[in-house]
């Protein structure tokens, strides 16, 4: 089974408006709630390809309820531990360019902790686990290291997408699968990434200090795979974004859609980034059908 673990999940508020004025009152065009949050939406991807997942998470409040419901309207399975605070609101403003406001994350109690930790012990080496997005308050940074350093010596596959101190504390536990974009994979070692060349080799040392498998997602740019035995970098053509909500998330569940159904390495990297990219440039999340028009636009080359 595919366990996706959202600690924070969100509602995301898309809100389009014509053109943003600071100070002004603004008068949205359409609008549109939806459950967010990086696991949630990992589990969201993996329904529309038909590939069963159960997410994992806190809830509480009236947002809480909604990311619920929405989670069951959409047929996918949760067991989502209920908290006392309000789940955050995110925000996400269209005009001529996104500009995202993320809500104040609840506090998660001891008890809801320890619940989560107790349902993840139950994990075996036949269970692959999502640790993707922020840690919300009451939660120790070092919770996805902690996570793995119980799951990965029972043979529990961890693909990690997180950032700053959760990323950089959680390589030492050897997860599956980091998926940072090229700012978080900067951030990590100090410096700029401008090119698929430096996100080559970033990944590396990401994999020197423990990563088994690295890809960077660079935007409108592609993105780039590293492991012990090769190295791709993906390009795909320009082309303006409908939505980039979600557009990592995608990648990560394409990657692991293509992995759980044996696809070779070279594949299942360009099924992640047409997944990515197909989120990218329509409304809504990737589908088989957008995936595959996406693929063939994708030009993989081997550089290792
Ligand atoms: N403008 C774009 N055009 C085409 N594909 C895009 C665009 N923006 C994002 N993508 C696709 O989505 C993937 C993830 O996007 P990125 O912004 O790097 O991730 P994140 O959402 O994690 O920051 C990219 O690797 C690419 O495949
Ligand atoms: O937990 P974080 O890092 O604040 O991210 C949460 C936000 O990221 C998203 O999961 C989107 O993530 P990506 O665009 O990186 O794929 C939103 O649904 C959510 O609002």
């Amino acid at each position: 089974m595919i366990y996706t673990v959202t600690l924070n999940p969100s509602i995301d508020y898309h809100v389009w408006i014509d053109s943003w004025e600071e100070g002004q009152i603004h008068k949205a065009q359409k609008d549109r709630k939806v459950a967010g949050g990086k696991g949630i939406n990992v589990s969201k991807v993996l329904r529309n390809l038909e590939m069963d997942s159960t997410a994992l998470g806190f809830v509480g409040g009236f947002a809480g309820a909604f990311i619920a419901d929405q989670l069951e309207r959409d047929g996918i399975r949760h067991e989502l531990i209920k908290i006392e605070q309000e789940s955050r609101l995110n925000i996400k403003i269209k005009a001529h360019v996104e500009t995202d406001i993320s809500g104040v994350p609840p506090e998660i109690p001891a008890e809801a902790l320890a619940k989560l930790h107790g349902r993840l012990d139950q994990l075996t080496d036949e269970d692959c686990l999502v640790l993707a997005g922020s840690v919300p308050r009451g939660v120790p940074n070092d919770i996805y290291q902690a996570i793995m350093k119980r799951l990965v010596p029972k043979g529990v596959r961890i693909f990690l997408d997180a950032s700053g101190k959760a990323l950089a504390d959680g390589l030492a536990e050897r997860p599956f699968l980091i998926k940072p974009n090229h700012h978080e994979l900067g951030e990590l070692f100090g410096v700029n990434i401008l090119s698929p060349a430096d996100a080559i080799f970033y990944g590396k040392k990401a994999l020197e200090a423990g990563a088994r498998n690295v890809i960077v997602s660079m935007a409108e740019q592609g993105a780039v795979f590293v492991n012990s035995k090769a190295a791709f970098a993906a390009r795909i053509p320009k082309q303006d974004p409908v939505n980039s909500i979600g557009a990592g998330d995608s990648v990560v569940a394409g990657f692991l859609y293509a992995y759980e159904k044996g696809m070779e390495l070279e594949d299942a990297f360009r099924f992640a980034v047409a997944a990515g990219s197909a989120t990218a440039l329509s409304e809504g999340f990737c589908t088989h059908e957008k995936i595959k028009a996406f693929s063939p636009k994708i030009t993989i080359s081997r550089v290792e």
